[in-house]
Parts: C-alpha cells; structure tokens; sequence
C-alpha cells in the first residue's frame, strides 16, 4: 500500500455530480493522497455513480480511494478501501467484506482507548477529531491534539478531521498527524486547488 500520509480529501455532499468532479480533479491535481467519498443522503443510484466516477479520477492520479460508511458500495466500486465509525460496520466485519489488502480506517474520536481497540481489531489508520470546531458537523466530539503524540505507537497513520482550514493545518501536523482529513478547507474554498496546494505543501 502506497504510503498513507498528507492531504486527505472528503467529499461535500451534493447532487451536482458535475461541480463535483471538477472541484475533485482540483484537490487531487493540488496535490490530495487520498479521496475519500461522502455521502450521508439516500439516493442511491446517485451514489453509485458518483463513487464510480470519483473512483476512476482518484485511481487516474494515483490517489487512494476510500469510500465512507458503506462497505457495499466501496467493493462495488473497486475502492481501496472503507472508513467506518461508531455507527457503521465494524473493522473485522468490513475487512471480511473487502478485498485482503483493503484499506480499514476506523473514527476513533477524542479517545486513545477506541483507538487501542480499533487497532487490535485490524484498524489500517485511526482518525481523531474533530480537532477544531466543524460547519460540516457541529455535533462532533472535540478531540485534543495531544491524541496524535499519544497514539504514535500505536504503529498506524493517525488522521486528524474537524475544522481544518489552511489557518490551523499547521498547527495540525505539527502535533503529529500522518493525515488531514478535510472537506470545507477545500471544498467550500473559492479555488479548491489551490486550497489543496496550500495544505499539500505541509507535508513536503
Ligand atoms: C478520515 C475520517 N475520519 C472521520 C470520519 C467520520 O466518520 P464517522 O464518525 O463515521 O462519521 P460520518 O463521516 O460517517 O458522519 C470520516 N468520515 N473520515
Ligand atoms: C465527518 C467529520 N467527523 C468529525 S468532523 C467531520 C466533518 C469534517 O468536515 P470539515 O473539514 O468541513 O470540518
Ligand atoms: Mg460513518
């Protein structure tokens, strides 16, 4: 598996499946390792057609493909892999789902403990967060950056998700993090590529 580290881009969720792949060609041309798919709504034929597309643009650049929630969906599409949460499948059982090598991340929110057990239970990365205040989910736990310090030995990339905007990301992988996970800092950006360059140059 390519290496997993530097800008993590997560789709807005939106029904303009043209606006879409644009911004994404953007923030993957900027410089975005890995493309994560988001789509929290019900249509499901949209979503399959998003999630293939969006596939085959990440896989164009190189880019890990993970696609968020549903195990289903991200075998259909060939992704690379799945990002489960406290609400969705667990590790083992979307590990089962996927193909050996596939890629398995788990939230493991302000806590060190969810992420000692995601590990053991076959975690590919734990992400933190949300490490700032998020407009995309108000409701998120706050998760402290001394997590990231805390969890290096865990032997895993540690992704950071929540707020992060090219203001704070500094201040973000300073503290540690393999990964910045981030949807409005690109996404609801003017340029979205070159909000991706902004963030992407960190991890240079
Ligand atoms: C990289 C990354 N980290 C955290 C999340 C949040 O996942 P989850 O807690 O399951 O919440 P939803 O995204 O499903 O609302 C993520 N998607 N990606
Ligand atoms: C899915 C998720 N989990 C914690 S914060 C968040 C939203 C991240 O979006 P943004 O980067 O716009 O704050
Ligand atoms: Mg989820």
């Amino acid at each position: 598996m390519q290496t997993f580290n530097g800008l993590y881009a997560i789709t807005p969720d939106t029904d303009d499946s043209e606006r879409l792949i644009e911004q994404v060609g953007a923030v993957l041309d900027g410089g975005a390792r890995i493309l994560q798919y988001r789509n929290k709504g019900s249509d499901t034929v949209r979503r399959l057609w998003q999630a293939n597309i969006l596939a085959s643009l990440a896989r164009s650049r190189n880019a890990l493909f993970i696609v968020n929630d549903d195990v289903e969906l991200a075998r259909a599409v060939g992704a690379d892999g799945v990002h489960v949460g406290r609400d969705d499948a667990d590790i083992a059982a979307a590990r089962a789902a996927l193909a050996p090598g596939a890629i398995v991340g788990a939230s493991c929110y302000d806590s060190l403990e969810l992420a000692r057990a995601a590990v053991a239970a076959g975690a590919s990365y734990v992400a933190f967060g949300a490490v700032f205040p998020s407009a995309t989910k108000p409701g998120a736990v706050a998760a402290p950056l001394s997590l990231f310090a805390e969890a290096a030995s865990l032997g895993v990339p540690r992704v950071a998700i929540g707020g992060i905007t090219a203001a704070n990301a500094g201040a973000v992988v300073a503290a540690g993090a393999d990964a910045i996970a981030v949807i409005g800092g690109l996404f609801e950006q003017a340029d979205p590529g070159t909000a991706a360059r902004t963030l992407a140059a960190l991890y240079r």
